[in-house]
C-alpha cells in the first residue's frame, strides 16, 4: 500500500497550517523553475502533510505569476497523492452568502496571458482527460469536512477561472452569471490541470468572499472586504482541513491514479532524453 501524502496549496489568507509536529521547511528545486516558497512538511493526526502558500509568504505573487508547474511538480516530489487548494472565491449566486464554503466540481477558463499549464511540450505530446476536472472522491470529503465544521457548504458549482489581477468589470460579471457559474477566482485552472497530468487528486475549498460587483445590493468587490470576511473564516477553513484529513484513508479507487495511463500520444523512441528526465517524478513510469 503507498503512503497517503496530503498537500494543501493555500490561498488568499492560508499562510501557514495549525497543529503540524515535525515540522520541516523544505526548499524543492524543479526542472521547471521556483515554487512560490519553500514547502512546509509535517504530521497532522498521524498523516504526513505537505502546505505551500500559492502566492508565496507575505503574499507576493499575483495570479499570473505563481509557476504552478514547479508548485506541482514540488508536491509531486515530496510524495503528494491528495491535493486540496484553499481559495478565495467571488460568489455568483444569490445563494452563496459571503462566508459559505463551496466545493466545486467544473470549472471554466478564461486566462489569457501565457500561464503555463502543461508538463508537455518540448518533445512529447500529450491529452488527458480533463472532462471532470476535480478528484469526486475527495470532493465528497471534502464536503463532508466541511458540513462537520459546522459551515454552510454548497456541493459542487461551477469556478470561473479570470485571468485578474483587476477584478471582473460589471459586463464581465453579469456575463459570467449568464453562464451558471457559482464562484469566480483566478488561480485553480493552471493547478487543476497539472495535478491532473500528475496523477494527483485534486479538490478545493472555495470560501465566498464577495459578491463580485453583479448584486445591486451589495457592495462591489473590495481587497478590504475579502480580508475581512477570511479572517472571520480562516479558522472554519483549518477545520476543514483538519476533519478531511481525518475522513482520507486507504489507496485511491478514483480514476487520477491513472489518468496518465494513455494519454502520451508521442512515439517514445522519439522523446528527448532530457525531456524524459524532467517528466520522471511526474510520469516516468509510463516513458
Ligand atoms: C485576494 S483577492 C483575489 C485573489 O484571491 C484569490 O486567490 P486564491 O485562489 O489564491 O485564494 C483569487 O483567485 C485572487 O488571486
Ligand atoms: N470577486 C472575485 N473575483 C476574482 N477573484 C476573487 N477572489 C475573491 N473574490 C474574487
Amino acid at each position: 500500500m503507498s503512503e497517503q501524502v496530503i498537500g494543501i496549496i493555500g490561498g488568499s489568507g492560508l499562510y501557514e497550517l495549525d497543529g503540524l509536529t515535525d515540522v520541516k521547511s523544505v526548499a524543492v528545486t524543479t526542472p521547471f523553475g521556483e515554487p512560490s516558497d519553500e514547502f512546509i512538511t509535517g504530521v497532522l493526526d498521524g498523516v504526513r502533510m505537505v502546505f505551500l502558500p500559492r502566492h508565496g509568504k507575505g503574499h507576493r505573487l499575483l495570479p499570473s505569476e505563481v509557476n504552478y508547474r514547479a508548485n506541482i511538480y514540488g508536491m509531486k516530489k515530496l510524495g503528494v497523492n491528495r491535493l486540496i487548494s484553499v481559495s478565495a472565491v467571488g460568489s455568483m449566486k444569490e445563494e452563496i452568502v459571503p462566508g459559505h464554503i463551496v466545493i466545486p466540481d467544473q470549472f471554466i477558463d478564461r486566462t489569457n496571458a501565457s500561464r503555463a499549464n502543461t508538463f508537455f511540450g518540448n518533445g512529447i505530446v500529450a491529452h488527458v482527460q480533463f472532462a471532470d476536472p476535480v478528484c469526486a472522491e475527495l470532493s465528497d470529503i471534502l464536503f463532508a469536512a466541511a458540513q462537520a465544521a459546522g459551515a454552510t457548504a454548497h456541493k459542487g458549482g461551477t469556478y470561473i477561472c479570470m485571468e485578474g489581477p483587476a477584478f471582473s468589470t460589471r459586463a464581465e460579471s453579469i456575463m459570467y452569471r449568464s453562464f451558471g457559474v457559482s464562484v469566480i477566482g483566478m488561480t485553480n485552472i493552471p493547478e487543476a490541470k497539472l495535478a491532473r497530468e500528475s496523477e494527483i487528486c485534486y479538490g478545493v475549498i472555495a470560501l465566498a468572499t464577495d459578491y463580485d460587483c453583479w448584486h445591486e445590493s451589495h457592495e462591489d468587490v473590495s481587497i478590504d472586504a475579502i480580508i475581512d470576511t477570511i479572517k472571520k473564516n480562516v479558522a472554519m477553513a483549518k477545520t476543514i482541513i483538519k476533519n478531511a484529513v481525518g475522513l482520507i484513508s486507504g489507496e485511491r479507487a478514483c480514476p487520477c491514479s491513472s489518468a496518465m495511463q494513455y494519454a502520451v500520444i508521442t512515439e517514445k523512441s522519439i522523446i528527448p532524453d532530457e525531456v524524459k528526465k524532467n517528466l520522471d517524478i511526474i510520469i516516468g513510469k509510463y516513458l
